[in-house]
């Protein structure tokens, strides 16, 4: 019986992807042999031994401590690209609810006091404060074009916007899907000078952090509007605000609220809503859940932020799914233990990334506790398991 702890509330559909007759999945278990997440921080909750996979039923990873985990050899999961189209849809209202004053003149239709007839007044004269301006020919910057990003970018043609794009780091795949007549900056200051609105859509990282500051928002022009659907922390919220209140920037529309940010009048947060439709939290605690079954039953990796992708197609016989440094000699030591303890190796899969490499093998017979133990104190190896019969 495998044992899933959910740190946070996973879409049925997903857990429906894990049998009951094999997994048991509840909110407090212990000694789990993985963790549903999605936005709960973990950096400093204590994970347990037990654990050997994470599964982020989401995008950013930035809550779950990946690098310890991959130390640890504990697999971390997410769900790419299985939230973009509901974090586009948000983005979409964003840039309408910010060009068009929506959240302001929602405010003060419902602040209207008197009959009917006092209310149609005040609308007549009150209407003008939250006059706005139409999308088309307005350009949007897009910082990060990945999974959401290239769809916002898409979208935006589609409503007419010009659309300008920067991402050195982007994937041959998302190229191909951005619209052709999307044009790449040649950096975040020459897109920032060159664009009306600005929309992040990068991971947090150290390299991302405060991307956005007092001096990078003197670079857009005067009454551009800022979108952050990504994270907390990409822009510096004090620095939008100061512009803001110079009137340099015209709005600025996210969806982490903060005590400096949630009741200004130039700026529209959203509870942390961007993954929040049905169908995003279905997409991705599927693709999670599947992902995680793979791995515990296979040692398969799909779609691990710190594992490589390997897949080794398993008859449920007997397989040793080991996680090890990526440095010289391991594969040798590991089949000399083995060979040691008769085992014969029938098929076997080697696969690196970074620092980390997972070794799937296949043996003849199940390979005993001893030889087990054996294999988990060879130097560089990170952890060991036995699979199948
Ligand atoms: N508000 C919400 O509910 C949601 C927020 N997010 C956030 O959005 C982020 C992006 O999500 P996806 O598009 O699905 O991820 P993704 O991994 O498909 O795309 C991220 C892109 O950012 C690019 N990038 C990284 N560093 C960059 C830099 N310094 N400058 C420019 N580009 C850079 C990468 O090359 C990649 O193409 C997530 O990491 C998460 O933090 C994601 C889903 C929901
Ligand atoms: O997928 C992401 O990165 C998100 O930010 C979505 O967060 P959530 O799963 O809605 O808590």
């Amino acid at each position: 019986m495998f044992k899933i702890q959910t740190l946070n509330n996973i879409s049925v559909a997903g857990l429906e992807r894990l049998p009951r007759d094999r997994y048991e999945v509840a909110s407090e278990i212990a000694n789990p042999d993985a963790i549903l997440v999605r936005s709960a921080k973990m950096h400093e909750l204590p994970i347990a031994p037990s654990v050997k996979a994470i599964g982020r039923a989401g995008a950013g990873t930035n809550n779950v401590p990946v690098a310890a985990m991959t130390g640890r050899g504990v697999a971390v999961f997410n769900a790419p690209g299985a939230n973009a189209n509901a974090v586009k849809e948000l983005v979409i209202a964003g840039m309408l609810i910010a060009a068009r004053n929506i959240a302001q003149a929602w405010q003060f239709s419902r602040s209207l006091t008197g009959d009917d007839a006092a209310i149609s007044q005040a609308v007549e004269s009150g209407k003008k404060q939250f006059g706005g301006f139409e999308l088309p020919g307005r350009t949007l910057g897009v910082i990060g074009l990945g999974a959401i990003g290239v769809k916002v970018a898409n979208a935006a043609r589609a409503l007419g916007m010009k659309v300008i794009g920067y991402d050195p780091t982007i994937t041959v795949r998302r190229a191909w899907q951005l619209e052709s007549d999307v044009q790449a900056a040649l950096s975040i200051d020459d897109l920032l000078a060159r664009s009306d609105f600005v929309t992040f859509h990068v991971p947090l990282t150290d390299a991302t952090r405060h991307m956005i500051n007092a001096e990078r928002i003197q670079t857009l022009p005067k009454n551009a509007v800022l979108l952050n659907f990504s994270r907390e922390g990409i822009l510096d919220d004090a620095a939008v605000v100061a512009a803001l209140d110079q009137g340099h920037l015209y709005a600025y529309c996210c969806d982490f609220p903060s005590n400096l940010l949630k009741d200004h009048p130039r700026v529209v947060t959203l509870p942390h809503l961007g993954a929040s439709t049905r169908e995003a939290e279905d997409n991705c605690a599927i693709m999670v859940a599947d992902q995680i079954r793979e791995y515990l039953e296979s040692g398969n990796v799909t779609n691990a932020v710190n594992f490589p992708e390997i897949c080794l197609p398993f008859n449920g016989d007997h397989r040793l799914a080991i996680v090890n440094s990526n440095v010289p000699n391991m594969v040798g030591q590991i089949s000399t233990d083995l060979a040691a303890a008769g085992l014969n190796i029938i098929d076997m899969l080697n696969r690196s990334r970074g620092d980390v490499a997972v070794t799937l093998i296949d043996v003849d017979q199940r390979c005993s506790d001893e030889t087990l133990a054996r294999l988990q104190g060879i130097s560089g190896v990170l952890s060991v398991r036995r699979l199948g019969g």
